[in-house]
């Protein structure tokens, strides 16, 4: 199946790349650009991104783009319930690789919080949500599962956190892979974005996107709830 032939909802665009290393560099591109226009705009711009793994080289490339850096903030879609330093904490992620160089002016509001408890720690995520304005750029990943940001198949919490009505910013996430704890924004704050982007990279990720492109229910693969305008889907074998 190729991206191309996928059939796409109304106003949601997809854009296919030769490898992981165009996608990192087109990804950034586009996120540079829709920084600048909510800069244009509005004077400051807030940049949302995902962790894991495959988002290292768009970090890098990202943190290359000539940008007003010091009017951006950036905050996380989701993180793992481990301290800054942990190798799994998605903080430490986007400090090595996006806040380097003239990045490094950007405003950074993590959602990792030390609490006895993952819903304390939730808790004050939220509340220094509170202060971080909508979202400008999001950038979102998928897991094979479908799960997106910390949204995973199978969690207590999952029905809360898609529904439009969530009250929460941040909501308390099990993962069914190490580490198990983690914390993440909503679908009410993740789909109130300006500019929606959505990066996987493999066949095994454009089959699930298949899948969820196929069926209607988010509780078995909460990419579902993304799948509408204004999503912008980049994908590479
Ligand atoms: O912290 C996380 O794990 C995420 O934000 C998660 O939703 C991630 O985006 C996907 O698991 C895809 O990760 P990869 O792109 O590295 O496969």
């Amino acid at each position: 199946m190729a991206i191309s032939k996928l059939d796409l909802p109304v106003g949601v665009l997809a854009r296919s790349l030769d490898n992981p290393s165009h996608l990192a560099d087109a990804l950034a591109q586009r996120v540079a650009e829709a920084l600048r226009a909510a800069l244009d705009s509005h004077g400051q711009a807030t940049l949302v991104v995902s962790g894991g793994r495959s988002p290292i080289a768009f970090f890098a490339a990202l943190a290359q783009q000539q940008l007003a850096w010091s009017q951006v903030t950036v905050s996380l879609a989701d993180e793992r319930w481990v301290p800054l330093g942990h190798a799994d904490s998605n903080e430490s992620l986007v400090r090595a690789h996006l806040l380097q160089g003239r990045a490094a002016e950007a405003r950074f509001v993590g959602l990792y919080q030390a609490d006895a408890s993952l819903e304390g720690a939730a808790q004050k995520a939220e509340a220094a949500l509170a202060a971080l304005p909508a979202i400008d750029v999001l950038v979102l990943g998928m897991g094979d599962d479908g799960h997106t940001a910390s949204l995973f198949p199978g969690n207590p919490l999952l029905a809360d956190a898609l529904s439009q009505k969530c009250s929460r910013s941040c909501l308390p996430m099990q993962a069914p892979s190490l580490p198990h704890q983690r914390l993440s924004l909503t679908l009410p704050r993740l789909a109130a974005a300006r500019t929606q982007l959505l990066a996987i990279q493999g066949p095994g990720k454009l089959a699930t996107l298949t899948q969820a492109l196929a069926g209607d229910d988010p509780l078995q693969l909460p990419i579902r709830a993304f799948l509408h305008a204004p999503l912008e889907i980049y994908w590479c074998p």
